[in-house]
C-alpha cells in the first residue's frame, strides 16, 4: 500500500531547495530532478509543497517526462484531507447557529430589562 500524504504534510516536507509535489493526488519527490528538469528548476521551485497539476498539464509534456515522473513517486494524496473545507463550512453554519442563538438570548434579556422599567415606573414617579 502506498503511503499516504495530506497537503499539509507535502507542504511542511517542502523547502525552496528540494522536497515534495503533487500532480492528480500522486506525490513525488523531486528533490534529485530539479536541477535536470528541461523546464529549468525556477518553475519547480515556485511549486515546491504544493499541487503542481494545472502547470504540468499546461505545458503539456511528453511521454518521456511523464515516465521519469512515475519514478519519482514517494505515495499518494490523503483523499481525506482535501474534502476538509467541506467540514470546515460545516463549522461556518454551527456558529452561525451560535450567533442566532446569542441574539435570541440578548433580545429575551433586554425584553426583561424593559418589562421590569414598566413595572418601576410608577413607584419611581410617585417619589419625585
Ligand atoms: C517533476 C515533474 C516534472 C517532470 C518529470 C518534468 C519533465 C519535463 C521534461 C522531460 C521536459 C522537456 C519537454 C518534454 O519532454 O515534455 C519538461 C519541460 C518543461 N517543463 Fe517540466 N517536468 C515536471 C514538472 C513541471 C512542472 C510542475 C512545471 C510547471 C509548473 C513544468 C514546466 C515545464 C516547462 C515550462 C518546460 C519547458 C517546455 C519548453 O521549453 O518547451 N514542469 N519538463
Amino acid at each position: 500500500m502506498s503511503k499516504l500524504f495530506t497537503l499539509g504534510d507535502v507542504s511542511k516536507q517542502s523547502t525552496d531547495k528540494g522536497g515534495l509535489i503533487v500532480i492528480d493526488k500522486v506525490v513525488y519527490d523531486i528533490t534529485d530532478y530539479m536541477s535536470k528538469h528541461p523546464g529549468g528548476d525556477d518553475i519547480l521551485i515556485e511549486v515546491l509543497g504544493q499541487d503542481a497539476s494545472e502547470g504540468f498539464h499546461e505545458v503539456g509534456h511528453s511521454a518521456e517526462a511523464i515516465e521519469a515522473l512515475a519514478e519519482m513517486k514517494v505515495g499518494e494524496l490523503d483523499q481525506t484531507s482535501a474534502v476538509l473545507p467541506k467540514s470546515q463550512s460545516r463549522t461556518g453554519s454551527v456558529s452561525v447557529a451560535h450567533l442566532l442563538s446569542a441574539a435570541g438570548v440578548v433580545a429575551v434579556s433586554l425584553g426583561a430589562v424593559f418589562l421590569r422599567h414598566q413595572v418601576q415606573s410608577p413607584f419611581s414617579s410617585g417619589s419625585k
